[in-house]
């Protein structure tokens, strides 16, 4: 009898396999690490055949850490880090080069000529929900396949293929070379800005302009379906896969924001902050994305309004790998609880540009207000105070779009751990901050998505009476010490854009 559901979450910084069972509680899981590959300045690369061997590897450690069998899973979902390009040629399986991250900021002269082109911004925005940024993975293919030697002829032949991490690893698990899937599903096709926000399918039009021919476009498929059966000998193989969520999406299933209005913000390598829209496209007018949040086999689809924020836990990662100011990640609290609060210091983490709410890629980190009075202590707090104001401002502008007040916010993530931080985030908002029993949320969202396909769950009921309440904090700032607090940040921000001028090697 299969008890449980299998997901596989391949993020930014490690990719993980986690098994659930009919309650949402976490039954194994397997992690493992993957390199970051940073060849220059503003670019951040991963190697993709590295990511596929880690990827076997949790599955077989997640079966064995729960002693569990294939015969135990019901289905398998996917989900993954975002935007991050691969291209590969489909008869031998090799990638042609690394995979470029979604933080990578190497396209910025793309953006620009895509941006002189008849009604640039405004047309891309209008089809495909995005403003046109280093972000999104068209720009990503163009350059390999202008960069690349030889690459251009061999995806016009129709030798390459391209995929997100989603493709790359259900193309493998399918099979590679010998049959395996080229399919994606619409929350990651909605983050290329090549697909058509509407109808869900490829935009001709813009691909052109990209120069990426349609063969290499992997077939968009629902978010919730059996796709295919794994044929990859090893622990999972002879299970259907039948559930694909890009993870900002899939933590938002997870979190069970499945009535417009509902909310949460995931705090990882970056922040990203979704409000469920229903089946309503918000065309943001202040910086945010419209993005499709999930799309249930047939039905129709649910669009977000997300606010995409690029770097928020790296920053910590940054002080502890770059400054060595602490030793782990975990311990920036208690460098940061020596001191009351940042001593003045700001610190605006623009290292890709910044994403919303301003889509600068001129922009460039800076740390402002300093004295002879601040000690990392206040650097420390300066450090997470930074996520939190960033998550003010996207949630503001989702306010102005949306015409929604969030009454609170539901958090997960690898650093909502941090009471100082979490503490801080309901004081800056003014609103209570909650986080649930099952922090897994992406793996979760990815695991719901595959056993609703499969019968194992019945419905979207199921997820919001499994989604308990852990831990809640309450706003404790007044009112005026917030805002001008908040003003001061805003001001920090305005001090690092224009300062790069595109012309960085
Ligand atoms: N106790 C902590 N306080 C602050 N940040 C933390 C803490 N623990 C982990 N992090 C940060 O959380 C991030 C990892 O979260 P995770 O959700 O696993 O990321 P991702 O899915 O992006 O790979 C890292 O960037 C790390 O710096
Ligand atoms: O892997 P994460 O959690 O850092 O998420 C990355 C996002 O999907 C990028 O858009």
């Amino acid at each position: 009898m299969a008890n449980y559901v299998a997901a596989i979450d391949q993020g930014t910084t490690s990719t993980r396999c986690m098994v659930f069972d009919h309650s949402g509680a976490v039954v194994a899981v397997d992690q493992r690490e993957h390199e970051q590959i940073f060849p220059r300045a503003g670019w951040v690369e991963h190697d993709p055949e590295e990511i596929w061997r880690n990827t076997r590897q949790v599955c077989a450690g997640a079966l064995a850490n729960g002693d569990l069998v294939a015969s135990d899973i019901a289905a398998v979902g996917i989900t993954n880090q975002r935007e991050t390009t691969v291209v590969w040629d489909r008869r031998t399986g090799r990638p042609v080069y690394n995979a470029i991250v979604w933080q990578d900021t190497r396209t910025d002269r793309i953006i620009e000529e895509l941006g002189r082109l008849g009604g640039g911004q405004e047309r891309y925005r209008e089809r495909t929900g995005l403003p046109l940024a280093t972000y999104f993975s068209g720009p990503k293919i163009r350059w390999i396949l202008d960069n690349v030697e030889g690459a251009r002829a061999r995806a016009e032949a129709g030798d390459l293929l391209f995929g997100n991490m989603d493709t790359w690893v259900l193309w493998h698990l399918t099979g590679g070379p010998d049959g395996g899937l080229h399919v994606t599903d619409p929350t990651n096709a909605s983050r290329t800005l090549m697909m058509d926000l509407e109808s869900l399918s490829w935009n001709e039009e813009i691909a052109g302009e990209l120069g990426v021919p349609l063969s290499m476009l992997p077939e968009i498929r629902s978010s919730s379906e059996e796709y295919g059966r794994i044929s990859q000998r090893g622990a999972l193989n002879g299970l259907p896969i039948a559930g694909i969520l890009g993870d900002q999406q899939a933590a938002t299933f997870g979190q069970a924001c499945l009535s417009p209005g509902e909310a949460k913000n995931t705090y990882g390598t970056g922040n990203f902050v979704l409000l469920n829209t229903g089946t309503d496209k918000v065309m943001s007018q202040n910086g945010l994305l419209t993005t499709v949040c999930y799309k249930l086999g047939e039905r129709d689809t649910v669009y977000a309004l997300e606010g995409s924020i690029a770097v928020t836990g790296s920053l910590v990662q940054w002080l502890r790998d770059n400054l060595g100011l602490i030793g782990s990640a975990p311990e920036v609290e208690r460098l940061a609880s020596t001191v009351p609060d940042s001593g003045g210091a700001y610190f605006v983490p623009a290292f890709s540009g910044l994403f919303a709410p301003y889509w600068r890629s001129d922009a460039r980190g800076a740390i402002v207000g300093l004295t002879r009075f601040v000690n990392k202590g206040h650097l420390a707090r300066a450090v997470l105070e930074a996520t939190a104001f960033q998550t003010r401002e996207v949630i503001d502008a989702m306010n102005a779009d949306s015409g929604v007040a969030l009454k609170s916010l539901k958090v997960d993530g690898g650093m909502v751990v941090n009471e100082l931080l979490m503490q801080f985030q309901a004081d800056i908002l003014g609103v209570p901050v909650i986080r649930p029993k099952v922090n897994e949320t992406t793996a979760l969202g990815a695991a719901y998505a595959a056993g609703l396909a499969v019968g194992f769950w019945d419905s979207e009921d199921d997820i919001r009476r499994n989604w308990i309440q852990d831990t809640q904090w309450d706003p404790s700032l007044a009112e005026q010490t917030r805002e001008a607090r908040y003003r001061e940040w805003k001001k920090a921000v305005t001090r690092t854009f224009d300062w790069a001028g595109g012309d960085e090697e």
